[in-house]
């Protein structure tokens, strides 16, 4: 079996957790609230700065001239066309980019963005695909998912996002991650693999946390 095979089997339960989120199945209804969205769009938006440089790190840290250019055309993807998403719906929303940037991190942004870098930073390049690939395989899978709720692709406000995850561009992202991380692990120890599989619980665990904290628009309680 391969690699993210048995991740995906053995994480089962809390993905559909993830996917059945009240955040994402209101978005897929087009009943979400505007503000969670908003909410949520200011905060990804500081996630993706964040997510974007572990794209970066696996540029460097990549052993092949080819996957490394791979990393590269992510790290340009993620910048210049995922975020011009989010900056897009900011225009929308009356937000400047100025706002957008300097908005403050949410404690589940800063935990999520941190632990990521920290496992991108001092590991290697299988613990830095482990760290991102739920964030890629899992919106693609919920984008899919939503795009085929009827009607749901073609809603004002989250049409443009559910046609954006749902896109072939975007699949072939989630793809290209997927299997590097397979080839990286091809011959690891069943030891590596244990660990690996921390990583890729742990950010699995914070993707749940990221819907729940958009949509209870969560920031410091003690701030408020
Ligand atoms: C929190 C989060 N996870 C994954 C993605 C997909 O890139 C995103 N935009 N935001």
């Amino acid at each position: 079996m391969k690699f993210s095979e048995r991740l995906h089997t053995k994480l089962q339960p809390i993905w559909r957790k993830n996917h059945s989120h009240p955040f994402v199945v209101e978005m897929g209804k087009g009943t979400l609230a505007e503000e969670k969205f908003r909410f949520f769009m200011v905060q990804d938006y500081l996630y993706l700065i964040e997510y974007a440089k572990l794209f970066a790190i696996g540029a460097a840290k990549a052993e092949d001239v080819e996957t490394m250019g791979r990393f590269a055309s992510l790290l340009d993807s993620t910048m210049n066309e995922e975020m011009a998403l989010h900056r897009q719906y900011a225009k929308q929303f009356g937000i400047t980019e100025k706002e957008l940037e300097e908005a403050e991190p949410s404690p589940t942004t800063l935990a999520y963005t941190h632990y990521m870098l920290h496992v991108g930073q001092n590991g290697g390049l299988s613990e830095l695909l482990a760290a991102l690939l739920p964030c890629a395989w899992s919106y693609w899978e919920i984008g899919r998912e939503l795009a085929a709720v009827p009607g749901a692709a073609d809603h004002p406000l989250y049409g443009e996002w559910i046609r954006m995850y749902s896109s072939e561009e975007f699949a072939q992202t989630a793809q290209w991650c997927i299997d590097l991380l397979d080839d990286v692990t091809g011959d690891a120890s069943e030891l590596t693999l244990q660990k690996l599989e921390k990583i890729f619980l742990n950010t699995t665990r914070f993707e749940y946390l990221f819907w729940d904290m958009a949509y209870n628009e969560a920031m410091w309680p003690m701030d408020e």
